[in-house]
């Protein structure tokens, strides 16, 4: 079973993710993203996709024509975890 960030590991973690705000009612992180168009959005999805399904975890997110919101939280813990830190990382990566 998946935990919880601790309020200590929130400090230590989010500020390492400048790019993600806090959703607080969602306990997740949220980053918006713009792409020049649907299909470089899309690309992009399908890459978060493959991250997502390596690591088993998958996130919430919705896209409009040339933008990607996604919410990263983790379901089995009831809030924000290491694996959305981890899954936040990874995506920043492929910007
Ligand atoms: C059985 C499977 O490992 C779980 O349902 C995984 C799949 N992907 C997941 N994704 C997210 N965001 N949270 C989870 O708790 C989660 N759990």
């Amino acid at each position: 079973m998946i935990a919880k960030l601790t309020p200590a590991e929130r400090s230590e973690l989010l500020p390492t993710l400048p790019e993600w705000a806090v959703d607080e009612g969602r306990d997740g992180i949220t980053r918006k993203f713009a792409f020049a168009d649907f299909v470089e959005a899309f690309g992009f999805m399908t890459r978060v996709a493959l991250l997502a399904e390596k690591a088993d975890h998958h996130p919430e997110w919705s896209n409009l024509y040339n933008r990607v919101e996604i919410l990263l939280t983790t379901h089995d813990a009831g809030g924000l975890s290491r694996r959305d830190v981890d899954l936040a990382r990874a995506i920043d990566a492929l910007i």
